[in-house]
């Protein structure tokens, strides 16, 4: 019913995710962002007060809920939602998930100015991306029903791949969305 999107930290997930929730005329929802509401607090704020372990209780409940909403939406995961196997299940089980298989270079650069994500502020940006994607790729993989090849794409481009795989799987009510979406 919903369409999941998994991946690395700035693979794109909620800036596809939105792109692919107006052109399929879906809700979009972003676990990242329904946490912050529910903390009241931004997400680097709870890491550096609560630690990550206190983090990961709140994302796997924010997760199922969103997930066992009734109205289909499109979710953007956060890249981390993938580490329980419990939220691995919840995921396959209650939505099709796509797996945005980015390049670490590709991101490190995107991200080189960015101080939000309180997983990337370390001395090596690259290395740490490098170290969660050893850890975390056969996650992704176990927990995705397609694998969409993201590296050196625009975000226009890696969401017209999702479209066209939608299509393809009968997934969606109208199709030919695949054109509607805007570089
Ligand atoms: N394929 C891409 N091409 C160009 N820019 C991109 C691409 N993917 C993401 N970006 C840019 O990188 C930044 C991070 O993207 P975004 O926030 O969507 O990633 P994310 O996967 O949701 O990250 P997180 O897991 O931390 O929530 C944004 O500025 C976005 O516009
Ligand atoms: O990759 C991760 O573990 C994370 C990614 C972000 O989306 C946030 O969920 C948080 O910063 C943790
Ligand atoms: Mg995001």
């Amino acid at each position: 019913m919903h369409i999941s999107l998994i991946g690395l930290p700035g693979s794109g997930k909620s800036t596809i995710g939105r792109q692919l929730a107006r052109v399929w005329k879906l809700q979009f929802v972003d676990t990242d962002h329904v946490i912050e509401q529910r903390l009241g607090c931004s997400i680097k704020d709870f890491f550096a007060a609560q630690g990550e372990a206190a983090f990961r209780e709140v994302e796997a409940k924010v997760l199922v809920e969103l997930l066992q909403e009734k109205t289909a939406s499109v979710i953007s995961t956060g890249g981390g939602a993938v580490l329980r196997p419990e939220n691995r299940v919840a995921l396959r089980a209650w939505s099709t998930v796509f797996y945005l298989q980015s390049l670490p270079e590709d991101i490190a650069r995107r991200l080189r100015t960015d101080t939000s994500r309180p997983l990337m502020q370390g001395e090596d940006p690259l290395k740490r991306l490098r170290d969660l994607l050893q850890v975390r790729a056969p996650l992704y993989l176990e927990t995705a029903h397609y694998v969409v090849d993201a590296a050196r794409q625009n975000t226009a481009q890696v969401s017209r791949k999702i479209c066209m795989q939608a299509e393809l799987a009968g997934l969606l009510s109208s199709p030919g969305c695949s054109e509607e979406v805007a570089d």
